[in-house]
């Protein structure tokens, strides 16, 4: 069974732990949910058909150690585990972003999932699927895209409240790009303790922040 792809490119890692690594992506096509502020709107309409070996192909030959699946929103195409499993085979390290709202555990853990809690100033919070703790290893990462007090007092709750007993080492607080005073943002994590890192979007930084990266 083919995949819907928007595009696979070559660039640094803009986000999470990895940031600032080169990375290949692979952006499959669609999602389930649609956030106000969603930087990759694009992904919904963009999309070619490839084979799962096709797309193997197509990322090894950029000859980066490391991989990111993205979207739109991966998990809602049922060969995306398999598309991570023939990566993780073919010996690439394996990053998933996703924003949570389906079940991980199709989703062989060797690959670094990273899990999106969407806030209230995307128009999706309550979309996460909390039982997606259940099935996280310390490897995994979550992060809250923020962009007013509100949206941090949501995220704050959930990290001192849901998450305390999960064994999450990375847990990212990012401002919505271009809508928050990063100033502010900093100065609410040291002031709860929160024990999350502001986590900045590097690529938008580095390059025009209307483009995905290089
Ligand atoms: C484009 S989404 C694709 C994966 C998945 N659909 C999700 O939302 O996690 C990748 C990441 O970009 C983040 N993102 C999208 N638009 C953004 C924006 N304007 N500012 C900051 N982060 C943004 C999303 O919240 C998500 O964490
Ligand atoms: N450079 C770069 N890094 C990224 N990390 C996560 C991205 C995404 O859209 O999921 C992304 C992206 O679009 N570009
Ligand atoms: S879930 Fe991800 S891709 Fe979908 S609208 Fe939200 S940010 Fe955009
Ligand atoms: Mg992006």
């Amino acid at each position: 069974m083919p995949l819907n792809i928007c595009e696979i490119f070559y660039s640094l890692q803009g986000e999470s732990t990895r940031a600032g690594l080169a990375c290949v992506f692979v952006r499959l096509s669609g999602c389930n949910l649609s956030c106000s502020w969603c930087d990759t709107t694009y992904a919904a309409t963009q999309s070619v058909s490839m084979t799962l070996n096709q797309i193997v192909d197509q990322v090894s030959a950029f000859e980066c150690p490391m991989v990111e699946i993205t979207g739109g929103e991966p998990l809602i195409q049922s060969q995306t585990p398999a598309l991570i499993s023939a990566l993780l085979e073919k010996g690439f390290q394996v990053l998933l972003e996703t924003n949570g709202s389906l079940s991980i555990a199709p989703v062989d853990p060797a690959c670094i999932r990273i899990m999106d809690v969407k806030c209230p100033l995307s128009g999706e919070a309550g979309s996460f699927l909390f039982d997606n703790f259940k099935h996280m290893t310390s490897r995994d990462e979550i992060k809250f895209v923020v962009g007013s007090r509100q949206d941090y007092e949501y995220a704050a709750s959930i990290i001192k409240t849901r998450l305390v007993s999960h064994p999450i080492e990375n847990i990212h607080i990012c401002p919505v790009f271009g809508r928050i005073e990063l100033s502010d943002l900093a100065a609410w994590i040291l002031e709860d303790r929160l024990g999350a890192r502001l986590s900045l979007q590097q690529h938008k930084i580095i390059w025009d922040p209307d483009l995905r990266g290089v």
